[in-house]
């Protein structure tokens, strides 16, 4: 499944969350402007054309001008901006250990938040043209009966916040982190056949965090929330629906993420919906293309901020989806995103779905797919790590990377602090350079580089299995906010025996709904995202891999795939 077909004429942007674009083209290209907006964490992004994001820890914005240049950037963190709602990286971890939610007003919040900080910076609303953005993959959020209401008749004197309290039949949505509904996933299995023939229509086997899942877990458990429900949104088109006024289709590439999706025919898949919970077709909408315009932007927007009546909205996707989209990948490539979830992904031509990975609809070329892996325990567990063997310091932990040789003299870990998705296993599990189990490091440094080596190598070898191979002129293209750090990209490098490519964009996310949004203004016309995105800046070379280290790893490759196999419950 993951031989990598992309091509120049595909260029790809990393995104994670919910993105907004705004953009009005003019013979000045100066003129230009887009919004998107990052709800991820949240994120939301500006410039002379302005972007954001709404992801998993923050809400990210970022405005672009016409020569896609960054003019304006701005975030709200949810843990620290938005206390009242007591998360941990936006997040609630419930005392099953296996729910995970977010509160859904808390993302409303956040926007309002940070659509007054740009008002406060003095951010020109008015210039924005089109508004795109992109959200957590999986997440949703349960629309009350008579939300629609509130929604389209939004009062400009009053926050979104204030006017949407009582809009939620779950105050809570399940987010990607979640991992609770093992018996809706057997039981969607079985209705379809299987789990090879769920992947086969759906791209994916079920997976817990799927949405399809977890609306079954909440039709089930919560039968009273499901019949007060009106709409069922995904992250990105919750998001979507708060710009519109009005309740956003969910796009084919996010919607590939729910267990739910014919990717193939990119309609509902029936069988799919009638294991799920009843009525579901009506809840969900119509799955919409990737480039959709949904139609201008609210009134709201344009009393209480300014923006233009001319201002449209383009559908918002997932946020890896939004990532392939602004990361311009080649053939041969693979991106490698580090935010709160490590994922890869490659752009594939042709969906062949596998027991394990996700094929989704590819959200800028409608022929296309994307293959992609998600790895639960990424920067979560290398900041527990950091926090327990260098004093919580970045720097510390990087000086260990830099200081211990790869190979780390035989030292490797697999460190899953929770469930984790790609494998299936959970716990601490550390083997010596004879490969015997061991309960603890040499020390701390050994701990720390055995760590970072262990997640590439586990990423690497799950890649390969699912046929990706690395060719000369394979480029790795990292993204997200462990890609600051040099030298993890360094370990990266080094396992995957490819250089590392980074994009100068503080958050690529943005950048990537930026130019989907773009795209979507001018889709209609026959204008190819290729051609929307040629004259945007190339990736830079971060580190090239450190010579000799290739062999090192193609000797002790299948030691490690047996210890990761060995671990697997
Ligand atoms: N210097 C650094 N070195 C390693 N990891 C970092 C560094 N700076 C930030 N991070 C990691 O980046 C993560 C946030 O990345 P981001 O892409 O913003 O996540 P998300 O979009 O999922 O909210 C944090 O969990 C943090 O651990
Ligand atoms: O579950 C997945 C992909 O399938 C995650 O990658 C989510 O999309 C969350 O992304 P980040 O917030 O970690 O970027």
């Amino acid at each position: 499944m993951f031989p990598c077909s992309g091509s120049e004429s595909s260029p790809c942007l990393t995104l994670r969350g919910i993105l907004f674009y705004g953009c009005r083209i003019t013979s000045h290209r100066n003129d230009l402007h887009v919004l998107c907006i990052i709800l991820r964490h949240i994120s939301l992004e500006s410039s002379s054309s302005c972007l954001a994001s709404l992801e998993t820890s923050g809400l990210k914005v970022a405005a672009v001008d016409g020569n896609l240049s960054v003019v304006h950037q701005n975030n709200v963190q949810f843990d620290s901006e938005l206390p009242e709602f007591r998360t941990q990286g936006g997040v609630h971890i419930h005392a099953d250990r296996l729910t995970v939610t977010s509160p859904t007003l808390m993302w409303v919040k956040a926007l309002d938040l940070l659509l007054d900080k740009m008002k406060g910076a003095g951010f020109d609303f008015s210039r924005v043209r089109g508004v795109s953005g992109s959200g957590q993959q999986h997440g949703s959020v349960f629309w009350r009966t008579g939300a629609a209401h509130t929604l389209t008749q939004l009062q400009p004197d009053r926050s979104l916040h204030q006017q949407l309290q009582a809009c939620f039949s779950a105050a809570d949505s399940p987010v990607w982190m979640d991992s609770s509904s093992a018996p809706q996933c057997r039981a969607l299995q079985a209705a379809a056949g299987g789990a090879a023939r769920l992947a086969q229509l759906t791209g994916s086997r079920a997976y817990e965090r799927f949405t399809g899942n977890q609306i079954a877990k909440l039709f089930q458990t919560r039968p009273d929330q499901y019949h007060n429900t009106e709409r069922i949104s995904l992250v990105s088109s919750f998001a979507a629906s708060l710009f519109l006024g009005d309740y956003a289709a969910i796009d084919y590439s996010d919607g590939s993420g729910m267990n739910l999706l014919d990717i193939r025919t990119r309609n509902w898949s029936e069988i799919c919906l009638e294991a799920t919970a009843p009525q579901l077709e009506r809840l969900l909408g119509a799955p919409q293309p990737s480039s959709a315009i949904l139609g201008p932007i609210s009134s709201y927007f344009v009393s209480r901020y300014g923006f233009s009546e001319d201002c449209k909205v383009v559908a918002f996707t997932g946020d890896n989806p939004a990532s392939l989209a602004g990361m311009r990948l080649q053939e041969g490539d693979v991106a490698v995103s580090l935010g709160t979830s490590d994922t890869v992904f490659v752009w594939i031509q042709q969906p062949q779905p596998a027991l394990e990975g996700h094929i989704f609809c590819n959200p800028v070329d409608y022929q296309a797919y994307m293959a992609l892996l998600c790895f639960k325990n990424g920067s979560l567990t290398r900041e527990r790590i950091r926090n327990e063997c260098a004093g919580g310091s970045w720097e510390v932990f990087s000086a260990a990377l830099r200081d211990t040789p790869p190979g780390n003299h035989g030292n490797i870990g697999f460190y899953f602090d929770t469930m984790e998705i790609t494998p299936t296993a959970v716990g601490v599990h550390r083997f010596d350079r004879d490969n015997n189990k061991v309960s603890s490091a040499v020390d701390s440094q050994v701990e720390i580089k055995a760590l970072v080596e262990g997640q590439f190598l586990s990423k690497r070898l799950h890649a390969e299995r699912l046929g990706f191979t690395i060719i000369p002129g394979t480029r790795v293209l990292a993204t997200g906010g462990a890609s600051s750090n040099k030298d993890i990209l360094q370990v990266l490098s080094d396992v995957f025996n490819a250089p590392v490519y980074t994009i100068d964009v503080s958050n690529s996310a943005c950048l990537g709904s930026a130019y989907r949004a773009l795209h979507g203004l001018v889709a209609e016309s026959g204008v190819s995202f290729s051609d929307v995105v040629k004259n945007a800046p190339e990736p830079q070379l971060a580190v090239t891999p450190t010579p000799g280290f290739a062999v090192w790893v193609e000797m002790n490759k299948s030691v490690i795939e047996k210890d990761l196999l060995l671990i697997q419950p």
